[in-house]
């Protein structure tokens, strides 16, 4: 196992983005730890409280459900949360503003050019872990791009998810490189936006507990 702060034996598994029954059935289904409902309205994977409220009671206990947001409003916030288990903040929340809801919370940071992720993790002590993305300006989230994972601590304070552009292909290098607690996909289990495709979805898993098991 690595010497990281946060080693695991089973790197958690989040799939992002879903807007459908079937998809939520069938990553439930591959082993899927946790899922990512996007209820920011400008994504082309967003539903709203009524679709979350639909999806979440579909998933069963023990698989994480969590909400994401971008500079929403807290009282949207905070009626989405009743179907939630975890929040992810994807834009410029502070951590005073993510603290200040009714569920645990998790930040996502976009790896743009000189992002101290020391300071980072020290200035969101709060959050169960930091969820780290490529950065494309003016894109919040779900860019589909990876980003250069050696940039990424051993030593970080903080849990790392690790998120953008991962794959089938990539994941049990990204595995390799990070030592991540978990990785998080969107993209690449899609047929297309907000629709994902079970085979990738069972394949990126299948990768993920190749790589596990080559840890030893
Ligand atoms: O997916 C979106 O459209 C989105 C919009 C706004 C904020 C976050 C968003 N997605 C986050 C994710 O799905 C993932 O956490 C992450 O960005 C990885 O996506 P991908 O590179 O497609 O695997």
């Amino acid at each position: 196992m690595a010497d990281t702060p946060f080693p695991c034996s089973r790197t958690r598994i989040k799939i992002c983005g879903l807007t459908r029954e079937a998809d939520v059935d069938a990553a439930v289904a591959a082993g899927a730890d946790a899922l990512g409902f996007v209820l920011w309205p400008g994504s082309k994977r967003a539903v709203d409280e009524a679709r979350l409220a639909e999806l979440s009671a579909r998933v069963p206990a023990f698989v994480t459900r969590v909400g994401l947001f971008v500079d929403q409003e807290p009282a949207l916030i905070e009626r989405c949360a009743r179907h939630l288990d975890l929040l992810q903040f994807h834009g410029d929340e502070a951590p005073a503003f993510c603290a200040g809801f009714s569920r645990p919370w998790i930040k996502a940071l976009r790896m743009r050019e000189g992002l101290d992720l020391h300071a980072a993790a020290e200035a969101y002590r709060g959050a169960g872990a930091l969820l780290l993305d490529a950065y494309r300006p003016g894109v919040p989230g779900g860019t589909g791009e990876t980003f250069d994972w050696s940039r990424i601590p051993e030593n970080l304070a903080k849990a790392v998810i690790l998120a953008g552009g991962l794959r089938s292909e990539n994941v049990a290098d990204a595995i390799a490189t990070v030592h991540p607690f978990a990785v998080d996909v969107s993209g690449g289990v899609e047929a297309a936006p907000g629709r994902k495709d079970a085979e990738r979805l069972e394949a990126f898993i299948a990768a993920v507990r190749g790589a596990d098991a080559g840890r030893g």
